[in-house]
Formats: structure tokens, C-alpha cells, sequence
């Protein structure tokens, strides 16, 4: 049964189509990519899926229920959480309270609870504070759980940003470039990350330039370009097709 499902999915900008008649589902357990050209709408595709950007026309459904027109809060509340593509980390806060940030998301104590520190608000806190240990543990980081995140490496903030997006304790996760800009050692733990995951039963869902990593990680793949679905499929038929190997011509290589 699928788990996510777009149908007739649109997106236009003024004139242009970004995500245009899109329809596509992603299982339960699987572990999906997204590829295509530069502006060929996944990033879009994204912003639509966590409510960011609201669609044009089409619908999606998570779970069987249509999550479409929920605010992104909401959508969090239904299981979705993501990483992005440009950090976004606190450096002034510390690690450990950047995943907290994940964790608010899901948290029932309002402003005011908060403000006067209410024994429910404390006590929450504390389990906010346990959580976010635990994804820091889950993703070898723990260790840095006290220092400012500032004083993270590239590859590190990566890390935390999927620790903070699994603190809302998702049942999809959306990865926006996981492994851009990161050397082979490092581009290889958060593959095993990942399937480590979704091991554990988290539907993955990610968008990256990585060739390699794409085609070893995914169950399926999903090309896009000029925001229509060109392919789709296991890595291996996808990479032998034609309208895939024609969308990537004069691309350059990001295999390296
Ligand atoms: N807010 C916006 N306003 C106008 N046009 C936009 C907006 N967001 C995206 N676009 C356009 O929509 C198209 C799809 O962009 P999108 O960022 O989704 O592509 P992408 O596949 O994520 O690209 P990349 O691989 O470069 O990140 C592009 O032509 C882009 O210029």
C-alpha cells in the first residue's frame, strides 16, 4: 500500500510549470530518490510535500488521509519531518539544543506553559532534553552534544540536521542533498545512516545529486525534469533509460 501518494501534483511560478501533473507513490519502508537536472522541480516537490510552498492544483495524501492543505506544523504532527538542502543550523545554540528545536515540533505545552515554567512544561522539557540525547546517540554525535554549533565540521552539521529532523520522530523523512559537499568517507556514514534508518522502519524519501549513492541506496527512483516524472523505477532500469540519459546530456558528472 503506498504510504505517500502525490496525484495530478502542480506547481506553477507565473508561467512556469516547477511541478507539473505529477503523480507518483512511495511504500511504506522504502527508500526513494528524487534526481533530476538543476531546476527540474525537486526542491519544489519538497516544499509541497512539507507545506512550504502550497500546490497549484493536485492532491497528497499521507497514510491515506489528504495532508495537502495542513500547515507545515501539522504535517509534522502527521509524521513528516526534513532536512534541507542550505543548513539550517543555530551556531549560538548547542548541539544538543538544535535537536531540541526537532523536538518542539511535536511538543503539546504552548508559549505560556512555557513562560511560567509549569511542572508539566519542566517535565516535558526533560523529555524533549532525553530525546534529542537519544538522536544524538542514534547518530554518533552525542559527543558533541554540549558544544556550540558553530564549532561543528560540514559533515557534522549534516548529521545534526537529521538528528534534529528525527527528534519529531518521523515517519517519513525528507532528505534535501544529504551528502552534497561532503567527502567520500563522510558521504559513505551517512549512506549507512540512512539505511541504518530505515532499517528501523523510517520511509525515506530524498533528493541528491550523488549518483553512486542514489543508485546503491534506493529501492526506487524518481526522475523529474521541467517538473514532469521523465522515469521511474529501480536504479538499474532508470539508469539505462533513454529519456534519463538524454535529461542528463552536458549535465556534468557528480559521480566523483
Ligand atoms: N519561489 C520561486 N519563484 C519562482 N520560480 C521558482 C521558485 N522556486 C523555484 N522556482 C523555479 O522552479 C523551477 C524548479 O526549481 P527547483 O528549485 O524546485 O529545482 P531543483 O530540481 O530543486 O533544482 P536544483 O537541483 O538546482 O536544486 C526552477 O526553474 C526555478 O527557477
Amino acid at each position: 500500500m503506498s504510504f505517500l501518494h502525490i496525484a495530478d501534483l502542480q506547481r506553477n511560478f507565473g508561467g512556469l510549470r516547477a511541478v507539473s501533473d505529477l503523480t507518483f507513490s512511495v511504500a511504506q519502508g522504502e527508500i526513494k530518490a528524487v534526481i533530476g537536472p538543476n531546476g527540474a522541480g525537486k526542491t519544489t516537490l519538497f516544499n509541497l510535500i512539507a507545506g512550504v510552498t502550497p500546490p497549484s492544483s493536485g492532491q497528497i495524501t499521507l497514510d491515506g488521509a489528504r495532508i495537502d492543505q495542513l500547515k507545515p506544523y501539522q504535517r509534522v504532527e502527521r509524521g513528516i519531518a526534513r532536512t534541507f538542502q542550505n543548513l539550517q543550523i543555530f551556531k549560538d545554540m548547542t548541539v544538543l539544543e538544535n535537536v531540541m528545536v526537532g523536538r518542539h515540533a511535536r511538543t503539546r505545552c504552548d508559549v505560556l506553559h512555557g513562560l511560567l515554567r509549569t511542572r508539566a512544561a519542566l517535565r516535558e522539557e526533560e523529555a524533549i532534553r532525553d530525546s534529542a540525547t537519544q538522536q544524538l546517540e542514534r547518530l554518533g554525535l552525542a559527543h558533541r552534544a554540549d558544544d556550540r554549533a558553530g564549532s561543528l565540521s560540514f559533515g557534522e552539521c549534516k548529521v545534526l540536521e537529521i538528528a534534529r529532523a528525527l527528534a519529531a520522530e518521523p515517519k517519513l523523512l525528507l532528505l534535501d542533498e544529504p551528502t552534497a559537499g561532503l567527502p567520500h568517507a563522510e558521504t559513505e556514514r551517512i549512506t549507512d545512516t540512512i539505511r541504518a534508518l530505515n532499517a528501523e522502519g523510517v520511509t525515506v524519501l530524498l533528493v541528491e545529486h550523488n549518483m553512486r549513492m542514489v543508485m546503491r541506496l534506493s529501492h526506487s527512483i524518481l526522475v523529474l525534469n521541467y517538473g514532469r516524472r521523465i522515469a521511474e523505477g529501480p536504479a538499474e532500469a532508470v539508469r539505462r533509460d533513454p529519456a534519463v540519459l538524454e535529461a542528463y546530456l552536458g549535465e556534468e558528472d557528480d559521480d566523483a
